[in-house]
């Protein structure tokens, strides 16, 4: 298989088939010459984990860009929820439904890790931090604060000062910040970087609820993680789409072997 769009684009309306919420096509970007992304054709479904896979210099991280608007495309449509949204500003893609979940710097360490969700509450688009209105402003958010809080198991260290927080746990306060924003569509990067065993476990169960009502999509290295978390997976490999499918498929492909997989993973 040579592309996301094969296989996947298929129309509304049918309730056993997917609803396509992300979409890409001929997606291109070029750095000074170089070409970065090469006519990438991209579909993210409801409901659907999906990783972006491939070795380093794949292009993922640009493709995410683009995706988010931080990087305008050369060429190519981006589709969100059936807007184009190829020119959109990345703030209003953001309040669109479109979020990206940064790393752990997205954390404040010396607030409380209710108040970092409840902060997170109060930003307009998950772009810029606006600080603290009034504290009748922020009362009012604490439900659903700790709502998020639950959905993600971090009820217990509400109070805790999110610096104090083990590695993991601030990865999934940095995810029920992202929550805040009510996403869509959840973009994660590598969010199992830096993981053990254990908190690997607790993400991958994190990660596959929130999906029941949104779509997520997420670059991985840890293929283990892919394998049993991701129902479908496209392969990039030098800014283009090498092989797309779910895990069985792809990783049978002789080209993802010799290219990104090795035989590992067989
Ligand atoms: N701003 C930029 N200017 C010039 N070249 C860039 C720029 N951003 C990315 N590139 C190049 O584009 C290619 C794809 O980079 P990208 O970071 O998207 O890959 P990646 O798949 O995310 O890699 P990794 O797994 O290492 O993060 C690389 O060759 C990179 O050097």
């Amino acid at each position: 298989m040579t592309s996301a769009t094969a296989a996947t684009v298929r129309p509304d309306g049918d309730q056993d088939v997917p609803r396509v919420v992300l979409s890409a096509r001929g997606l291109r970007r070029d750095f000074a010459g170089f070409v970065a992304v090469n006519n990438v054709d991209l579909d993210v479904h409801h409901g659907k984990i999906h990783a972006l896979i491939g070795p380093n210099g794949a292009g993922k991280t640009t493709i995410f860009n683009l995706l988010t608007k931080f990087l305008q495309p050369t060429s190519g449509r981006i589709e969100l929820l059936g807007t184009d949204i190829s020119r959109t500003s990345p703030a209003k893609v953001a309040r669109m439904g479109l979020v990206r979940s940064f790393q752990i710097s997205a954390i404040f360490p010396h607030l409380s890790v209710l108040d970092n969700v409840r902060v997170a509450l109060q930003r307009p688009s998950g772009l810029g931090f606006q600080f603290w209105r009034s504290l009748s402003v922020l009362d009012e958010l604490t439900p659903r604060a700790r709502e998020l809080l639950g959905i993600v198991g971090l009820d217990d260290a509400a109070n805790r000062l999110a610096g104090d927080l083990s590695y993991g746990r601030k990865r999934v306060l940095e995810i029920a910040t992202t929550l805040a924003l009510d996403p869509k569509v959840l973009l994660l990067d590598e969010p199992m970087a830096g993981m053990g065993h254990e908190d690997v476990g607790t993400i991958s169960q994190i990660i596959r609820s929130l999906a029941r009502d949104r779509a997520v999509l997420m670059v991985e290295h840890n293929l283990t993680v892919v394998a049993d978390l991701c129902d479908w997976i496209t392969v990039m490999q030098r800014g283009q789409v090498l092989a797309a499918g779910d895990y069985a498929t792809v990783s049978q492909d002789e080209r993802v072997r010799i290219a990104y997989m090795g035989t590992e993973h067989e």
